[in-house]
């Protein structure tokens, strides 16, 4: 499996593309699962936890003043579905930021993964990030790696919240804007998720899906999209 493509900007999904989906699913969800009743508990003037909590209890139509059992019941509902609410994903990047920090949390990428975005930003292309994770999230995820810090790789990144749902064509169009306007053809996303391919290239661009071993999509029907094992086989021309 092969993919050639002629971009001036790389945007990436997170989970099954550039981690493991165990990264996210386990060692994420599992540092955030305890501790979203404290930190609730504790920063109840946060306006960022003051609105994802009156979300969550507006979405799952609890009392406007549902305590915080019943809202981290919900919370931890849409954990195990791997619903990925944007109420969810705000408190869940408030605690990752804070496990990173501390020094609790190392992200672990694909071996193919950091070598490839090096040198596609070394060759002069804009690499970027939407993932549901929230941007608070990914920015700390970033922080703190095996391949240490890898901030400076990204230009920008994107969420539910500032970009929109991953599979609607409007996101990718709100994103390209939020890059400065490129055109939609020199834009590449990279992800595991058929149907967000599908949006990416409904909005004018060039998608490539990652089918790798082992993870939930490695067998997905990616219909017309080049398929890839890892960023080994990507070839990217850098257009002006
Ligand atoms: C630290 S970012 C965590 C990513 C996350 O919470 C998530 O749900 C990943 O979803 P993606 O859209 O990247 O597949
Ligand atoms: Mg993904």
């Amino acid at each position: 499996m092969s993919a050639s493509v002629a971009a001036r900007w790389v945007v990436v999904d997170i989970e099954g593309t550039l981690t493991p989906t165990s990264q996210v699913h386990v060692v994420l969800y599992d540092y955030a699962r305890p501790r979203l009743g404290p930190w609730i508990e504790a920063h109840p003037d946060d306006p960022v936890v003051r609105d994802a909590v009156a979300e969550v209890r507006a979405e799952a139509g609890l009392a406007p003043d549902a305590g915080t059992a019943e809202v981290v019941a919900v919370l931890h509902g849409w954990m195990d579905a791997d619903r990925k609410a944007a109420p969810l994903k705000a408190l869940q990047g408030l605690i990752w930021q804070d496990g990173y920090a501390r020094g609790e949390l190392v992200t672990d990428y694909f071996g193919d993964v950091v070598p490839n975005l090096r040198a596609w930003k070394d060759r002069g292309l804009g690499l970027a990030v939407f993932s549901s994770g929230s941007v608070a999230g990914q920015v700390a995820s970033f922080s703190n790696t095996t391949s240490g810090d890898l901030r400076p790789l990204f230009a920008a990144h994107f969420d539910t919240v500032n970009a929109g749902p991953k599979r609607e064509r409007a996101s990718y169009e709100a994103i390209a804007a939020g890059l400065g306007g490129p055109r939609p053809e020199q834009v590449v996303f990279l992800s595991d998720v058929p149907a967000e391919l599908d949006a990416a290239v409904a909005a004018g661009w060039r998608a490539v899906g990652l089918a790798r071993a082992g993870e939930p999509f490695a067998d997905a029907d990616f219909g017309a999209h080049p398929v890839v094992g890892g960023f080994d086989e990507i070839d990217i021309e850098v257009v002006a």
